[in-house]
């Protein structure tokens, strides 16, 4: 039987993403750790590559301000109906999104433009040799952005510029990008980890 697959969207309201923002594991997530957010510290956060927003959503409902930046004119504009439909919401909801700008254009050019004390970078993670682990969302991202072959350059011109640090998400067992210098520390979980990089 034809598997019927929905159109991709970006729901910061339903399924998985209000599910963590109910139970999850507030600055104690690795993702949180990572970037800073300690008690008492909530840095300003630079999302270069926003995605379906689910990090930078995390981050803003723990309190940061960030500014997400996204290249692919197709999920910006998923973005922004998503944004807006969550903040048409009220409550909480609103105000989270309150926390979130989101910019349009490449993550290289608009860094330098901007003051950012942590910048986080997700770049498409290279091919998994079992696809069926790769999540049905990932894959249709993928299929509307390609690869991110950029990842290298990005990762070094935003420790150019950050004040305080860069995290680089990645799959935990995938090699170190080619190309990036050693981290100052790393953060794994068990598919992910998160490497960062102190610059100040
Ligand atoms: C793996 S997804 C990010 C997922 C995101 N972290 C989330 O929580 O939903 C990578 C996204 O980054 C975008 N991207 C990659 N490189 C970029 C760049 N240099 N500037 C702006 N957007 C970029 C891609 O178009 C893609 O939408």
């Amino acid at each position: 039987m034809k598997r019927v697959v929905a159109e991709l969207r970006v729901d910061f309201v339903n399924g998985s993403v209000a599910h963590r923002l109910r139970f999850g594991g507030g600055r104690g997530q690795d993702l949180a750790k990572a970037m800073g957010l300690r008690a008492g510290k909530t840095p300003m956060i630079i999302d270069a590559t926003a995605g379906l927003g689910r990090d930078s959503f995390l981050l803003a409902s723990l309190g940061a301000q960030v500014t997400m930046i996204e290249r692919s004119e197709k999920m910006h504009a998923l973005l922004t109906d998503g944004m807006e439909r969550a903040a048409s919401e009220g409550g909480q909801l609103r105000e989270i999104i309150g926390r979130m700008t989101l910019l349009k254009g490449d993550a290289k050019d608009l860094i330098p433009e901007l003051s950012g004390e942590a910048i986080l970078i997700d770049p498409m993670h290279p091919e998994r040799k079992n696809s069926a682990l790769v999540k049905q969302d990932l894959r249709q991202v993928r299929e509307i952005v390609g690869t991110d072959d950029d990842a290298a350059d990005l990762v070094r011109l935003a420790i150019k510029h950050a004040r305080k640090r860069v995290v680089l998400k990645w799959p935990a067992k995938a090699d170190p990008i080619e190309g990036v210098q050693a981290c100052s520390h790393q953060i794994r979980g068990k598919t992910t980890r998160y490497d960062v990089f102190m610059t100040g």
